[in-house]
């Protein structure tokens, strides 16, 4: 099969060479099953420096991409998403492809959560918005794997073709099993005592009327002995959290990882959805604390406030995009492996927008990540949250070249920089919120992580 994929990809750039306008040719194959994680893992040996991995909470899309062909970045705060829009559709138009299965090239990557925040060090390699076409996408759905391989035409395509050839030489082969996860040397919560301070002054702001609800976030850093393989990590998320999206972004060794329970957006066709997310409480011991917790939950006035600012901001866009939307009337409960919270899924039918990008731009930050009203939230977390958080809490995900695709929001996450994994979560503060408990709140979110990287709760 590869020596196929190799001699078609080579004809046709040999026939592309010739033209004028140069463009990426792209080639996909039905490939033969292969676990996700090991192709990640075959990355760095080939020579990629980019690699990704997304995978839909039910499993049924999976994308693992190594290498960047063509990257569209921008760090224009202003105006970011109108940008990589008018870039997609450039580079949509450069992509010719070939190949047994018809797949629309997919760009993946990620917007940082506020291109006007003061940035740090933390988050170099992360711009305000940074999208990759891979060199070679694994894409299995429902259960069916092919192969895309995308070069560009001329002497960059030569070069890419060599690293493509040694991937295609090892894809089909068992990578090893990854490192084993390193041994924790320091655990430092940054800042916690500003961070309550914060929650407390921005509970008087809130009662005092200048905002409805702010979510604010905090930072905790976790060394290791060496650095934590991304690969080692998803494969515990794979098994911890089979109900959230499994995201890694990976950049010269910078790697954002999580696993998100909340959907930002999705369209294919006519047709988007999201997920409205918010109200929190821990998972209970036995079935029937569990089952108290989760009524408690759902009666609770506060985290019902909290949920609501989100379910009208969002039914309010969709109705102003879509001929119809459709959603429950009353949250039902999301039951994570560490918490559970109220959730309102809405669907928007006959949706006017061409690109799920200009549905990312109108819907971050939504109330669950920023706040209510949004431009007062924003003001609030740059005054008061002593943290960058760079991609945290950001959309992640994927567009095509035909507008559509699917994104969620970067939390449940960790920077893996060097031997740290910078770990990141935050609540929404309401006018009834009690400091205490929302740090709490915020501990019981970073567990998935710290428990995917093999570190025992002491927090
Ligand atoms: C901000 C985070 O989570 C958000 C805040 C929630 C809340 O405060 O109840 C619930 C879900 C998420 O929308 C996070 O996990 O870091
Ligand atoms: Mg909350």
């Amino acid at each position: 099969m590869a020596i196929g994929f190799r001699h078609q990809l080579q004809q046709q750039l040999h026939k592309w060479a010739a033209r004028a306008a140069r463009p990426f040719v792209s080639w996909t194959e039905p490939w033969e099953h292969i676990d996700p994680v090991s192709f990640f893992m075959q990355g760095p040996a080939c020579g990629f420096r980019e690699r990704f991995f997304w995978s839909n909470p039910s499993g049924t899309t999976v994308l693992v991409g190594l290498g960047s062909v063509c990257t569209l970045e921008t760090d224009n705060g202003d105006d970011r998403f109108a940008e990589m829009e008018a870039k997609r559709q450039e580079w949509s138009e450069r992509v010719v492809s070939y190949g047994e299965v018809h797949q629309p090239p997919l760009l993946f990557g990620g917007f940082s959560f506020d291109p006007h925040r003061e940035r740090t060090g933390l988050w170099s390699r992360f711009p305000a918005a940074k999208l990759i076409a891979p060199a070679v996408l694994l894409t299995v759905r429902n259960g069916r794997a092919q192969l895309t391989v995308t070069v560009p035409v001329g002497g960059k395509g030569e070069r890419e073709m060599e690293r493509v050839g040694r991937l295609l030489d090892r894809a089909s082969l068992r990578a090893d099993a990854p490192a084993a996860l390193p041994t924790l040397v320091s655990d430092v919560e940054e800042a916690s005592d500003r961070w309550l301070a914060a929650v407390r002054e921005a509970i008087g702001q809130i009662r005092a009327g200048s905002l409805d609800k702010v979510v604010l976030a905090r930072a905790r850093r976790l060394r290791f002995t060496e650095p934590p393989d991304p690969a080692a990590v998803l494969l515990r998320l794979r098994e911890q959290q089979p109900f959230a999206y499994l995201f890694a972004f990976e950049q010269d060794g910078r790697c954002l990882i999580g696993a998100s329970p909340e959907q930002l957006v999705e369209k294919a066709g006519l047709t988007c959805g999201s997920v409205c997310l918010a109200g929190s409480v821990r998972r209970g011991a036995t079935p029937n604390e569990d089952e108290r917790l989760g009524a408690w939950l759902q009666a609770d006035v506060k985290n019902r406030e909290e949920h609501q600012f989100v379910v009208r901001m969002i039914h309010r866009l969709f109705s102003s995009v879509c001929e119809a939307v459709e959603m429950p009337a009353r949250p039902q409960l999301l039951k994570l492996p560490h918490i559970q919270h109220l959730c309102t899924p809405v669907v928007g039918r006959g949706c006017r927008e061409p690109s799920v990008l200009r549905l990312v731009e109108l819907l971050h930050p939504t109330p669950a990540l920023g706040g209510s009203p949004r431009e007062r939230a924003l003001a609030a977390i740059r005054s008061l949250e002593p943290l960058d958080r760079g991609w945290y809490a950001a959309p992640i995900g994927w567009v095509n070249s035909e507008g559509d695709g699917e994104w969620a929001v970067a939390i449940r996450s960790a920077l893996l920089v060097g031997n740290d994994a910078v770990l990141f979560a935050g609540c929404g503060i309401v006018a009834d919120s009690d400091p205490d408990s929302e740090y709490e709140e915020t501990a019981v979110k970073m567990r998935p992580m710290r428990s995917a990287l093999g570190v025992m709760d002491n927090d």
